[in-house]
């Protein structure tokens, strides 16, 4: 299987965190800034034309409302469906943040979510239901038992030669990396890997035919479909 891991593009807050005021301005959804929509257009652009995006066979998204923007305009080039898939969030999940006491806030229903991906497809275990935000407490822990059961969905759908691509986060990302390369676990906030706005990493997950399987980096935080003004971190 080749595993593509996307992060979404510029969110609101990602464009207030060189402010001072950052943590009171900071919103517990945020939505892509222009900058962040213009990422992901550039994106769906250059997965048309280039000969590996277009082998995508899946598209899975983690069901903020930034990622799911992100998803929009590559499903429509790609002519895919959108799963959202409920464990891909950020860690920590939907809370108010610092200035609102970490207050755990909902996340959005399927109907809703709709308006910004119209080909969205709703988890099944969410039948009926929004989901819950998954507000959760800071712990290595949590975040590396989120990422191993990602990882097990997605090998459970997989075929070798499908290409499934998730567009997840930056801190969420470290720990499915990680994961997915069986490097040694990593602590808190301090980043591995480099990962912009919607970067890339292609990861390989090979069957060597002999009961293991080879783990493979094709590459980590590739823009090759932004110009240099348009990077963000
Ligand atoms: O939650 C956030 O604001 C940041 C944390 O670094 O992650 P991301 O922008 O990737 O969602």
């Amino acid at each position: 299987m080749h595993l593509l891991l996307i992060r979404h593009g510029q969110s609101q807050n990602n464009y207030l965190e060189q402010d001072p005021d950052y943590l009171k301005g900071r919103l517990p959804d945020p939505p892509l800034t222009e900058l962040g929509r213009q990422q992901a257009s550039r994106l769906a652009e250059w997965a048309a034309c280039d000969e590996f995006y277009r082998r995508i066979t899946h598209l899975y998204t983690s069901l903020t409302t930034r990622a799911v923007q992100t998803a929009a305009p590559l499903a429509q080039t790609l002519g895919l469906s959108v799963h959202g898939l409920v464990q891909a969030y950020e860690c920590g999940g939907l809370n108010s943040g610092p200035a609102g006491g970490f207050t755990p806030v909902l996340g959005r229903d399927h109907t809703s979510l709709q308006m910004e991906c119209p080909v969205l497809q709703w988890p099944e275990e969410l039948e009926g239901k929004a989901w819950d935000g998954g507000c959760e407490a800071w712990e290595d822990r949590r975040f590396k038992e989120r990422a191993a059961n990602v990882l097990t969905q997605l090998q459970a759908i997989a075929s070798e030669a499908d290409v499934i691509t998730l567009i997840t986060h930056q801190d969420f990302a470290q720990y499915l990396l990680a994961h997915v390369l069986g490097l040694p676990s990593r602590r808190g906030h301090a980043l591995t890997f480099l990962f912009n706005n919607t970067a890339t990493a292609h990861i390989e997950l090979r069957a060597n035919g002999k009961g293991s399987v080879h783990r493979i980096a094709h590459w980590i935080n590739r823009t090759s479909h932004l110009n240099s003004d348009l990077i963000t971190h």
